[in-house]
Formats: C-alpha cells, structure tokens, sequence
C-alpha cells in the first residue's frame, strides 16, 4: 500500500518514511502479461500471494526502509541493475510497490528520466507551467519563478520551442530547473544529470548544496566524489536488497568500491613478457590472474618485487618500467616512473626488481597496480608489455570526508 501526503507538518521534520518497500518484475514479457491478467482478477478478490515470486519473477527492490529528515541528503549507490531507479520511480509515484509503504510529506520534485514528466509537444514555457501545476503550484506562484526557471537552465533562446526537438543536455538542464527552482520540501535526482555539461553539473551541485539545508534529497550517482561531497547518509543496494545504510558515507563509498575487488581480470598485454613472480609486502601475488587482493593501512610503506621474463625480444638501449595506481572508475591517479640500462637492468632475459614507496597516502579505498614497460629502441619507444590490474590494494583507515583520492601528509601553522 502506497501513501503520500501532502500537507507540510511543521513538528515532525520527517520527510520521506520508507518502510519495507518491495517491487518486483518478470523476466519475460509474455509471462508478464498473463501475471498482470491474474493479478487483476486476484486484485479484486484480495491477493494473498503479492510477496511471493512466481517462475521467472525476480525482486527489483526487496524490504527496503529508511527515513529522511529535512537537512538530510540520502546518496544511493550501487551497481548497474542494483534497483535504484526502481526505488526512485516508486518515490516519485510513477510505479507502484509490491508491497510496503512511503510516506512523503510536502512538495516533491524529481529529476529522474530523461525527458519523463515533459510533454513533447509543448514547449519548454508552457511545460513549466504543467509541472510546477503537478507539483501542487498555483498559476501565480508559476508566475513568480517562471523567470528564474528560465535563466537557471539557460535555454530563453529556445523556450517557446516544442521539447520534443530539445537536445538531451536541454533536456536535463529544463527538468533540473523545474525540479530545483520550485524549492521542492523532497528532491530526488538521478544520474540523469551526467548528460549536462561539466558547466551546468557544477551550477546542479551548488544548487543542491543549497537545497540541501531546506529539503530532503535522494540522489543517486555512480560518481563517489559527488556522494560524498553531498550526501549525509548512503544507501548502497546489491540486487535489490539493502546491503548497507549508513550515517558514515565514506564507510557506504568503501563498500560499494569492495564489491569491485576481483572483477578485473589481470591481463598481461603483449606477448614479449612472462611474469614468473610479484610479491608485495613479502605476500607472493597469484599472477594468473587478476583477483588478487591486499589490505593496507593509511601511510604504510608498499614494496613489489617483480620477476619478469622477457621473450622474443632483444632491447638494446632504454627500459622504462611506470607503476600506476588507477581508481575504481580507472583513472590514473599516481604514477612513479624509472629508466635503466636494457643490458643492465635485463640478464639472461630476466629481469628482477623491486619498487619502494615509503608512505602510501591514499585515503581509504580500492585502487588498482599497473606495471608498463617501454623502451626506446632506435628513437622510437616501443611497448614491450603491460601488466594490468595485478593488485587490488585496499587501503583502510584514514576516512575519507572528500574522497579525494590522496591526503597529503602536510604540516599546518
Ligand atoms: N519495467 C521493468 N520490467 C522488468 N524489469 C525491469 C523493469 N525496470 C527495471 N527492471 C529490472 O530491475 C532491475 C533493477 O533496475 P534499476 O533500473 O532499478 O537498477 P539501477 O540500480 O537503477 O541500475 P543503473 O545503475 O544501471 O541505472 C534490473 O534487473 C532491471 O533490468
């Protein structure tokens, strides 16, 4: 049963009570269909079976509660398919649950698919109009913020013209500024915002950042940097349940990066190079594949020693080895680099070293080792080999209140 009020109570500054929210789908669209027959009949005679999941019927959303407080922003975090945009949609009344209840007090703005909540062939203007009437707004109260709606998303050029020929950035920058301008008690944002440009996201997040003392948000993104800057509590599903919901964002961000050890498979590029060993902190690695996985402090020191072997090549001036640490969306985001001499540093086609960081300051997370190898043979650099993604490191530790990826060890006077 879904309830949603929409009388503001001042005393008790919950906004949104979600309490055992479940939705489920079918796989299959003909199998659907008949459901949906049965579920009509069943309907009108009282259906005692709503919780219990038929042949091919799967729990998009399963038991999902919370509550949020005016002030609070609620990020919700998880992987491709893990039931957010699901759970939004039924925040937001365009799909009922299965079971379960909500309770929203106050007005509720949503930005949640592309283009949803815009009639194509109306303009921009007369658009606004619609939705800030859904939202419960008088014509004249319309009137008032019709202007700043407009100037937000700045599209004036363009708002008399049908939405239908809007481009998707457009789109996202009209349904944001409705859903924002009209200061909403409950804001609900989903990724959709990815689609604007990198001006028009910043302007977003400062806009959230300034809702978010007055209203209730949920916002779901894929970008941890965005969460942690703006959510006070994570949510983070996993295949529809709730595996964690959390006042400590960053513990949320850490688990949601854990559920990524182990996915990349370690991949040696090229064939001129064998890895025989890699040992880190003295732990032999398994370098056959990628699931490797190793804890570390904040400031702990990190040694890999590397045995490689190299084939069918014969590298006869410069060798370049690079360790790079990447992030879980697999940006680079260290590098330390060293050239030797290839006789040198390579004896009998085998080449052992190792590698010294005194103090690793990586905030706590996952991060991924890369090893490339290059040379300079006759003024051109070659590639002789890559070692992907040979160590999942997972820092522990020092909390991340940014998430930026470094915290500089630094002396303040
Ligand atoms: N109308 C539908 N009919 C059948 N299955 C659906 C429907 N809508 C969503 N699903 C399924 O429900 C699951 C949850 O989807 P949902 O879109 O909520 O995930 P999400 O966490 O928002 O994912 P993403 O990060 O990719 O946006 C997925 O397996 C999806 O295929």
């Amino acid at each position: 049963m879904t309830e949603q009020e929409h009388n503001i109570q001042p005393n008790n500054d919950i906004l949104v009570k979600v309490e055992g929210l479940s939705k489920k789908f079918c796989k299959d669209l003909k199998t659907s269909l008949w459901y949906g027959v049965k579920d009509l009949v069943s309907g009108v005679q009282g259906n005692q079976h709503e919780r219990e999941l038929r042949p091919k019927e799967f729990w998009a959303v399963k038991d999902v509660s919370f509550e949020l407080r005016r002030g609070e922003c609620l990020g919700l975090i998880g992987h491709n398919g893990a039931g957010k945009s699901t759970l939004l949609k039924m925040l937001n009344g365009l799909i009922n649950p299965d079971a379960g209840k909500i309770t929203i007090k106050g007005k509720v703005g949503a930005l949640i698919e592309l283009g949803a909540g815009f009639n194509p062939i109306l303009s921009g203007r007369e658009n606004i109009y619609n939705n800030g009437a859904i939202l419960g707004f008088s014509r004249k109260e319309i009137d008032e913020k019709v202007e700043a709606i407009i100037d937000f998303a700045e599209i004036r050029e363009f708002i008399d013209m049908p939405v239908q020929h809007y481009s998707s950035g457009m789109k996202v920058r009209l349904g944001f500024a409705v859903a924002a301008q009209m200061e909403p008690d409950v804001l609900i944002i989903d990724e959709v915002l990815a689609v604007g440009d990198t001006g028009f996201k910043i302007k977003c997040y400062n806009k959230i950042s300034e809702l978010s003392t007055k209203s209730a948000i949920i916002f779901v993104s894929h970008s941890m940097q965005q969460i942690a800057r703006i959510c006070t509590n994570a949510l983070l599903m996993h295949k529809g349940n709730v595996e964690i919901y959390t006042e400590d964002v960053s513990k949320g961000i850490q688990e949601y990066d854990q559920m990524f050890t182990g996915l990349q498979q370690s991949l040696i590029v090229g064939d001129k190079i064998k890895v025989n060993q890699i040992n880190l902190n003295n732990t032999l690695l398994d370098s056959e594949v990628a699931d490797n996985t190793f804890n570390l402090e904040y400031n702990e020191s990190l040694i890999i020693s590397f045995d490689i072997s190299f084939l069918n090549i014969d590298l006869k001036e410069n060798i370049k080895f690079s360790l790079v640490i990447s992030d879980k969306s697999q940006r680079a985001i260290a590098v330390s680099s060293k050239t030797f001499v290839s006789k040198k540093m390579i004896k009998e086609n085998r080449s052992i070293f190792n590698i010294k960081i005194d103090k690793l300051i990586l905030a706590s997370g996952v991060y991924s080792l890369t090893l490339n190898i290059t040379s300079s043979e006759e003024r051109e650099r070659i590639v002789v080999g890559r070692i992907l993604y040979f160590v999942d490191i997972i820092v522990v530790g020092e909390k991340n209140e940014s998430y930026a990826p470094i915290i500089l060890n630094a002396n303040w006077n």
